[in-house]
């Protein structure tokens, strides 16, 4: 069962074992451009006690230094490398272990953030925010060229997905049988400013059902996020915690990598889900209602 954490005490105990934080960010931070209540100033308290701070997201509407500026202007100074975003993760992948061909491109279905990661890593692409997709015209095969050169579909979230989009990456993934089927993450929803939206997992749901294929998912729970920032920061998985709101991603990420795991209740998991009749099998070691909390540790 999780610790539920509540007073000073439990928050200044828990600060004191874990020397690395990472933070997932929609639900925990923020939602959306609404920041959660003490949030910052959480960071900043762990940051004076010499804590490791890293932000891993599944959000991969945005680039690393699209992250930064959201931070700058909620007044935290991050550093670009303290950011792993799920846009991130699968150019990283699309270029180090996929070793995609430099003659080869992505399909990509999903906004700027995946098209400056990609840019950033050398990989080439298409598709994305080009006006020529974003389209509501009927999608007609007769105005079709397959591009021979494409060698992977990379899906994320896309609020202007349409079906121009869809048909495009099924036939890539259906006429070239070498084309890789990836997903920058598959949360179902997420949670954005005034409530619950569709996540990335839903926009890439019916092309896998399509072509009768999972995507190989690379944000959390995928061990893919954790080998990224691994191959970038040393720390001690027994001395580190992973702060989340969700159970199948977050959590179950700081579960397969050996961390320690927070729950809190300002994002999608609702308290009723750990402690209700029929309890997810996914149990954090601590819950707490808001990250918000640990500023008790401040006023000790
Ligand atoms: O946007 C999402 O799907 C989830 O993003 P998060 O990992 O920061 O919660
Ligand atoms: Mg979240």
């Amino acid at each position: 069962m999780a610790a539920r954490l509540s007073s000073a005490q439990d928050y200044e105990s828990l600060v004191d074992q874990y020397d690395t934080w990472m933070f997932d960010c929609d639900g925990v931070l923020w939602q959306g451009s609404n920041p959660v209540d003490g949030a910052m100033d959480v960071l900043q308290i762990l940051r004076h006690r010499g804590k490791r701070v890293i932000f891993v997201t599944n959000n991969a509407s945005q680039s690393r230094k699209s992250y930064k500026k959201k931070f700058d202007k909620l007044g935290l100074e991050v550093h670009v490398d303290e950011i792993y975003g799920s846009a991130y993760a699968s150019a990283v992948y699309i270029s180090t272990v996929m070793k995609l061909p430099k003659d080869k491109k992505v399909f990509v279905i999903g906004m700027s953030g995946i098209e400056e990661e990609l840019t950033e890593e050398g990989v080439s692409y298409i598709g994305g925010t080009d006006p020529a997709d974003n389209t509501l015209e009927p999608f007609s095969l007769s105005n079709f060229t397959l591009d021979t050169s494409v060698g992977a579909v990379l899906c994320g979230l896309d609020t202007s997905i349409n079906y121009t989009k869809l048909s495009k990456a099924y036939q890539y993934l259906t006429r070239n049988p070498v084309c890789e089927f990836l997903a920058t993450n598959t949360d179902s929803t997420y949670p954005a400013a005034g409530g619950t939206l569709i996540g990335a997992g839903s926009i890439s749901a019916p092309l896998a059902f399509a072509v009768g294929k999972e995507p190989l998912c690379i944000g959390k729970p995928a061990k893919t996020m954790l080998d990224c920032i691994q191959a970038k920061v040393h720390f001690d998985p027994k001395k580190t915690i992973m702060v989340g709101d969700r159970l199948n991603t977050d959590i179950l990420f700081g579960q397969q990598g050996g961390l320690a795991t927070l729950l809190v209740l300002t994002g999608i998991t609702k308290e009723i889900e750990i402690t209700g009749p029929s309890p997810s099998p996914i149990v954090p070691d601590y819950v707490t209602a808001s990250i918000g909390d640990l500023r008790a540790v401040g006023k000790q």
